[in-house]
């Protein structure tokens, strides 16, 4: 018999005013992708093994990372076996799209992320079609694990100063990888340390003692019996992070480590025989599984974020707190309408970078096609938006999620709530891909030239056409959403005017571009996500805005409920959908090791003779 539902979420559920599963199936993608989601989850959830007997959080940081393997195996082969065989790549993307099923069985993320989420990216966006046939076959039947490793101990964001180098001897037609300094060894590839035995290398080509630019390589690290490191590979893990503690970030150096001609990647560029190097026709053509995995980190952000949402939301309406009123007894902590200017909009921007995030994934599939037909037009915006949009979700989500664990408390803090891992998660995003400012400052270096394609008469592209409207000086304020939307124009034009005001005036002074460039780069940063609005029209919003709150209140639960994740999914002893908060943290408290027993060691070995001056 399932546990009674707390009566604050009944009645939480009872008051909304919309229909949920309609909005489930929206966000789905229609009711079908609904069942199907729901079958696919049904299908994983069910198998044996997934779970942890002992929650990961009273384990070793090896047993962590062990634990994992054993659930990864076991979840990528229920995963394989749930797939639909009728249904097409497309509806088997959609079914994963909003779903967390990973979230269930890692709380801390997967010891595999690195091969699905990177490596075969880097192999279908970068080997020519004979390797993709050959590496595309053995890593999606898993015969081989693989990781992207590009970052360095001494280089991350400056990919151009790469110390890795691929020397090309035609005489055996091999490169010879090696790491030339301690700083050039690869350091943070997920899943480098121990679980991988291939990897995509960024490193730097030379043939005949010319440099040849960026280039991906596929390389064996691992015998793939023995697992044992190949000779001339030194491999190890980097240790334990804030998150991501069973991703097994690894490092990885080269000692003059030979490997085929045919290693290299050369969908873009080609290296023949003889040691002939062919061109790409746009060398960032490189950095396009970066590109990609911006794509997605925005959809990822939206669910994070709806998970958090909905832990905290749910925890807001069963937490009764304080005094609203005399002697009318403890309020739901929701009914602060400071909790809710907390919440709400997280649900809203969840909704938002869901919705930005389809857009996004359309833009780069036509210009993922284009480039294809040898159309590279459109990569330079895509590259732009997919910098803002990569650093403006995860910068937002981070916030949004640290105020969402705020938001319930000291049970907020505890790691049965799961809030503190959501966070880790996500706020990892801030960095890697891309550290998010040096992505705002990509894109405001695409905006200052568009600025300036403005002022001189030309076309802009879509998404930056804002900056060739010429806004009237005192725009007529509504509240209206066109009103606001061109509030925001008005704002980023202004941005985007005065970072360049500011670098010419930098000039005019004497300071060459470079610097003028670095003086001007906060207000850079803050063009490519502008901020406030003036101050006459912030009474106008800020009345608009809690009549908002209020409307938003009786349908907060519904909201979050329509994000449908399971409990196993949130994963939290506050965000269960029967809301019986305290019960489950006494369950989970008990399960900590120290409650095996009353009296702990430690007393006898230490406390007591300290507390009797014998120690
Ligand atoms: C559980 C998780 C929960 C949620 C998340 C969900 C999903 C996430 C999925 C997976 C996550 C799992 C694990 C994470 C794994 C992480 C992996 C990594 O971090 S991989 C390493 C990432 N590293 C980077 O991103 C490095 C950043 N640096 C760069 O990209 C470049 O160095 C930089 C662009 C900053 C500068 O490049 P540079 O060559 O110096 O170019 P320059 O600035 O001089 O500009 C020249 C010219 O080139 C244009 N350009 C630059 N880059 C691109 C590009 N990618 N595409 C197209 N064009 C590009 C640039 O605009 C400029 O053009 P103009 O001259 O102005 O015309
Ligand atoms: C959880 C996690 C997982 C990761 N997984 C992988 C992986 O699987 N594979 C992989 O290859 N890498 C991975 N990385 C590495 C990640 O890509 C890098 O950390 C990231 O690119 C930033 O580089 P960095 O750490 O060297 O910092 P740096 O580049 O040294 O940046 C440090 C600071 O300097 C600032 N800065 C740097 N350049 C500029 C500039 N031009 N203008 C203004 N400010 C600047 C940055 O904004 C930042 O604040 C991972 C990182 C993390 C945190």
């Amino acid at each position: 018999m399932s546990a009674k539902v707390n009566d604050d979420l009944l009645t939480e559920r009872r008051k909304c005013e919309f229909n949920v599963e309609e909005l489930t199936n929206y966000l789905d993608g229609g009711a079908q992708a609904t069942q199907n989601r729901r079958k696919l989850e049904d299908k994983v959830l069910s198998t044996k093994g997934l779970f942890d007997e002992v929650p990961e959080e009273y384990l070793s940081h090896k047993e962590k990372y062990e634990n994992a393997v054993r659930k990864a195996v076991v979840y990528y082969k229920a995963m394989k076996e749930a797939e639909d065989p009728n249904q097409t790549e497309q509806e088997r993307a959609n079914a994963t799209y909003r779903s967390l099923l990973h979230a269930a069985v890692f709380k801390d993320n997967s010891p595999f992320s690195l091969h699905l989420a990177m490596f075969i990216p880097a192999i279908l966006g970068q080997a020519d079609e004979e390797q993709k046939k050959y590496w595309m076959k053995r890593a999606s039947k898993m015969e081989i694990i693989g990781t992207y490793a590009q970052t360095e101990l001494g280089h991350g964001t400056f990919i151009r100063g790469l110390e890795t180098t691929a020397t090309y001897d035609p005489k055996t037609e091999e490169f010879v990888l090696h790491s030339p300094t301690l700083t050039a060894y690869k350091w943070w590839p997920g899943s480098l340390a121990h679980t991988a035995n291939y990897c995509v290398v960024m490193a730097h080509l030379y043939i005949n003692g010319k440099s040849c630019g960026i280039q991906p390589f596929i390389v064996q690290f691992r015998d793939e019996e023995t697992h044992q490191p190949l000779p001339g590979i030194k491999l190890g893990e980097i240790g334990a992070k804030l998150g991501f503690n069973t991703v097994n970030n690894g490092f990885l150096g080269f000692d003059q480590h030979r490997i085929p001609r045919n290693r290299m990647l050369m969908k873009n560029a080609q290296v023949l025989k003889d040691g002939t190097f062919k061109r790409s026709p746009n060398s960032k053509l490189t950095y396009g599984t970066m590109v990609y995995v911006r794509v997605v980190i925005v959809n990822g952000m939206a669910n994070q974020l709806a998970r958090a949402v909905t832990i905290a939301v749910r925890y807001s309406a069963v937490r009764r707190q304080s005094e609203l009123k005399p002697d009318a007894g403890e309020p739901q902590i929701l009914d602060y309408v400071t909790q809710q200017h907390k919440l709400f909009i997280g649900i809203a921007s969840s909704h938002a970078f869901t919705l930005t995030a389809k857009w996004l994934t359309r833009m780069y599939q036509k210009v993922t096609a284009d480039l294809e037909k040898g159309n590279l037009d459109e990569l330079p915006e895509l590259h732009a938006i997919a910098c803002c949009l990569k650093a403006v979700t995860t910068t937002d989500t981070s916030v949004l999620v640290e105020r969402s664990r705020t938001s319930c408390g000291g049970h907020g803090y505890m790691l049965s709530s799961n809030l503190p891992q959501i966070y880790g998660l996500v706020t990892a995003a801030c960095t890697y891909e891309g550290e998010n400012t040096v992505l705002m400052l990509q894109t405001a270096r695409s905006l200052v030239k568009a600025l300036e394609q403005a002022q001189s008469g030309k076309r802009l592209s879509p998404t930056m056409s804002y900056l060739s409207e010429k806004v009237s000086s005192r725009l007529k304020w509504d509240n209206s959403i066109d009103g606001i939307v061109k509030g925001f124009r008005r704002v980023a034009y202004g941005k985007v005017e005065s970072a360049m005001r500011s670098m010419r005036k930098y000039v005019r002074s004497g300071l060459g571009p470079e610097d003028a460039w670095n003086m001007s780069s906060v207000q850079l940063v803050a063009a490519s996500e502008y901020t406030s609005i003036s101050e006459a029209d912030i009474r106008q919003l800020q009345d608009t805005y809690e009549d908002l709150l209020g409307k938003i209140r009786p349908n907060a639960v519904g909201l979050v409920d329509a994000f449908d994740f399971r409990d196993q999914i949130l994963n939290s002893t506050l965000g269960a959908y029967d809301g019986r908060v305290y019960e489950r943290l006494m369950e989970e408290a008990l399960k900590s090791p120290l409650n095996a027993e009353p009296v702990n060691q430690s007393f006898h070995k230490y406390l007591k003779p300290f507390m009797q001056g014998k120690l």
